[in-house]
């Protein structure tokens, strides 16, 4: 049940705090149109159509003019809350937002918890769950991939597959709840076969889009590029030539870099996070010792690992141990023979070259850091990662957010038991407490199935006046 002043008339504003052209506040709610006729001196509201502007002014109790504003209104349920809505435009300065904000209060407004437009938009039914949650992706989004899957959350296609799966699996339940009405005479309406393939469809339809959770996550946060390598390899200044900035210390004492240092650029609209490490040796100086520690966690954690050596002084030997280390971890790498400039005969790389091609698949390239060679076919190398992963993908659908994967991964495990039990030939009542259970994880995601715990978990997490 909602409490009352869950329902009390809302304000906050919608735009930063701090100087600018424009400032807005919002207000929704029963009482909006009272409220803000208290304060407003202009043209009567009363008869005022929905999604109309007007030219005016805001006054405090002793008819002072506090600013000259426009407002926006909007009449329930043509709004973005579906309520009545009336946002305030003033002059973009922090102090007559907030004696904007106060005369508010002062008339019977109540500010806004973070969110709490959203979550009504939600609770009026504008959208669901996933589509509300899209909104702060939206927000935060930095990058055009970031956008691009914030967008086709908003736009529903998420929450159309949960539901369409919802209502396979209701189809399901109801055959093995028609059995336990009839389970004196051992009759099977649904036949086995036929709800074991359709489980092991819905299972697989679960598994890809929580599988596609690692792609969407490193989408929005970018992607983590670790740069790992022995001393002096040219890591620092790798990751210098990458972000055509002077971010790291570079010089010719190994052991220069001792702790993370991370920076992001994006290349065509993909975030790339790059991290620099400390080179990685064997050593008794405590301080370094950590750095790569860091340096080795940083490497497990990575979507791509670069690794870099220096092509003059590298064993062969060296190299493949490398490899082996980081085919361990199951991580996209590619090897990278740096300091292509200093090197004076043309057989040594030859020799590496056919070394590294014999010895294993490792994709390699030979590059000069310092002198930005092959740099650019670095980074199209790196963007190409991306675009191969995003289509191994079984789902054209990309998981991005923390809570939709958990529910993914619960429906799967209820899935996986339901499976079993058909297969064993569970009693159907236990089978369907399976699928129920599956039922109730998928609605969770979209909000078919929510607490007051849950939501206030996702909304308090959004800006102030969304
Ligand atoms: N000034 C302002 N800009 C904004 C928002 C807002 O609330 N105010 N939005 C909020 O975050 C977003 C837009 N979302 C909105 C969604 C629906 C309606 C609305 O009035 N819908 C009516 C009318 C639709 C129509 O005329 O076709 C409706 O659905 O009935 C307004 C904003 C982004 N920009
Ligand atoms: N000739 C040449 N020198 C390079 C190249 N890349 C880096 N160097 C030099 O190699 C030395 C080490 O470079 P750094 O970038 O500090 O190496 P690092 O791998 O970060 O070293 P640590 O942080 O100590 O592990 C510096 O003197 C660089 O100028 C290159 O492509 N060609
Ligand atoms: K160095
Ligand atoms: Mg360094």
């Amino acid at each position: 049940m909602q409490n009352q002043n869950n329902w009390d008339t809302i304000v906050a504003p919608a735009t930063p705090h701090g100087q600018s052209a424009v400032a807005v506040i919002r207000i929704s709610g029963k009482e909006a149109f009272q409220i803000v006729k208290k304060i407003w001196k202009g043209k009567e509201l009363d008869n005022a159509k929905t999604h109309t502007l007007h030219f005016g002014k805001i006054v405090d109790s002793n008819n002072e003019v506090v600013d000259e504003v426009l407002l926006s209104i909007f009449r329930a349920p043509h709004s973005f809350t579906m309520e009545d809505s009336i946002e305030i435009s003033t002059h973009g300065s922090p102090y007559i937002v907030q004696r904007v904000l106060s005369l508010l209060v002062e008339a019977g407004a109540r500010i806004a918890e973070p969110g709490e437009f959203t979550k009504r938009a939600y609770l009026n039914g504008r959208f669901d769950l996933v589509q509300a949650e899209a909104v702060a992706d939206l927000i935060a989004s930095q990058s055009s991939a970031a956008h691009r899957v914030a967008m086709q959350q908003m736009r529903g296609r998420f929450s159309s597959k949960i539901k369409q799966l919802r209502e396979q699996l209701i189809h399901f339940a109801s055959l093995l709840e028609l059995e336990l009405d009839f389970s004196e005479e051992d009759v099977e309406f649904a036949d086995r076969t036929q709800l074991l393939s359709l489980l092991s469809e819905i299972k697989k339809v679960v598994h890809h889009l929580k599988e596609s959770y690692k792609y969407g996550n490193v989408l929005k946060r970018g992607v983590p590029v670790a740069i790992v390598g022995k001393p002096n390899a040219g890591k620092s200044t790798l990751l210098n030539a990458l972000l055509q900035e002077e971010r790291a210390i570079v010089s010719d004492i190994a052991g220069t870099t001792r702790d993370v240092i991370e920076d992001e650029i994006t290349i065509e609209g993909i975030t790339f996070r790059f991290i620099d490490t400390a080179g990685i040796r064997e050593t008794s100086d405590t301080i370094e010792a950590i750095g790569v520690e860091r340096a080795r966690q940083k490497m497990k954690e990575a979507s791509i690992i670069l690794y870099l050596f220096d092509v003059n002084t590298a064993n062969i030997e060296e190299v493949q141990d490398a490899i082996q280390e980081i085919e361990n971890l199951n991580v996209s790498y590619i090897l990278l023979g740096n300091k292509i400039d200093m090197l004076s005969e043309h057989s040594k790389l030859t020799a590496i070259q056919e070394a590294l091609k014999k010895e294993s698949q490792a994709p390699f390239m030979f590059i000069s850091a310092k002198n930005e060679k092959d740099v650019e076919n670095l980074k199209s190398e790196l963007l190409k990662r991306v675009q191969q992963w995003e289509a191994s993908l079984q789902t054209d659908i990309i998981v991005t957010n923390a809570r939709h994967y958990e529910f993914l991964e619960k429906a799967e495990q209820a899935l996986s038991q339901a499976e079993h039990g058909l297969l064993s030939q569970l009693p159907s009542d236990l089978v369907a407490m399976d699928v129920r259970a599956t039922l109730h994880f998928l609605g969770e995601i979209t909000g078919e199935i929510t607490t007051e715990d849950l939501l206030g978990n996702i909304f308090s997490k959004f800006c102030i006046g969304k």
